[in-house]
């Protein structure tokens, strides 16, 4: 599955971008929460996604990067986020988060940075509904993919061969290909589907084409 990032979309139309992508075939949207302390750069937060829910029936994937996700959880449980993701770097023992998302009737999920190894989750694992496999430094969209990544995607699958694995930063057709084959589930895309032309068809079909490559 491609799940556009909102972080390079036209935030004024949001309702005309979030209806573009039902048209091209989105089934799920990614929502990059930043903090400005656990990454460079700053986001949008709950106020903003609970007033995009009315907008679209669209599952939102939502990646918290944030030094005190447990401080906000509520919020963002309350403004109708499906899947929490938050990271391990910031919660170092995330089994109580975890139980409170999973609680309140959300996808769990722990993101992990780059150099992060999967040790550092691998006691966590039986808490997950998902892990999102940070392929750049969190912060920003447009970055290149850190190929190195792809080894911990395959630790996790023949870990745990049932696990959904996202995969975000850098993904392009080729990048989806190599992520797929490596065992990802799930590519966050922003600037591939954000691209120029605005024609977002055209961009998930090139990335869902990757995909496929990547299976065969
Ligand atoms: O979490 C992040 C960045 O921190 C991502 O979700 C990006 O927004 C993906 O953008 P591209 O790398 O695809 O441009
Ligand atoms: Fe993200």
């Amino acid at each position: 599955m491609v799940t556009p990032s909102l972080l390079n979309c036209d935030f004024a139309r949001i309702a005309d971008e979030l209806e573009a992508l039902k048209q091209a075939g989105t089934i799920a949207v990614h929502l990059d929460v930043m903090d400005g302390h656990f990454v460079p750069n700053l986001s949008y937060g709950a106020p903003v996604i609970k007033d995009w829910r009315p907008r679209t029936d669209f599952p939102f994937d939502t990646h918290l990067m944030m030094s005190d996700p447990g401080r906000y959880l509520d919020d963002f449980i309350r403004a109708g986020c499906d899947v929490i993701i938050f990271h391990i770097e910031a919660v170092p023992e995330p089994v109580p988060l975890l139980r409170r998302i999973r609680a309140a009737g959300c996808h769990a999920a722990l993101a992990l940075n780059p150099p992060t190894p999967v040790s550092a989750i691998e006691p966590f694992l039986d808490e997950l509904d998902a892990v999102l496999v940070m392929s750049v430094m969190p912060g920003f969209g447009g970055q290149a993919f850190e190929p190195s990544v792809l080894e911990k995607v395959r630790t996790l699958r023949a870990a745990r061969p049932e696990l959904p694995i996202s995969i975000d930063g850098g993904i392009n057709p080729t990048t989806a290909a190599e992520a797929v084959a490596a065992g990802a589930t799930q590519l966050v895309a922003g600037s591939a589907v954000f691209r120029n032309d605005g024609n977002y068809a055209a961009a998930l079909a090139e990335l869902v084409q990757g995909a496929r490559r990547g299976i065969e």
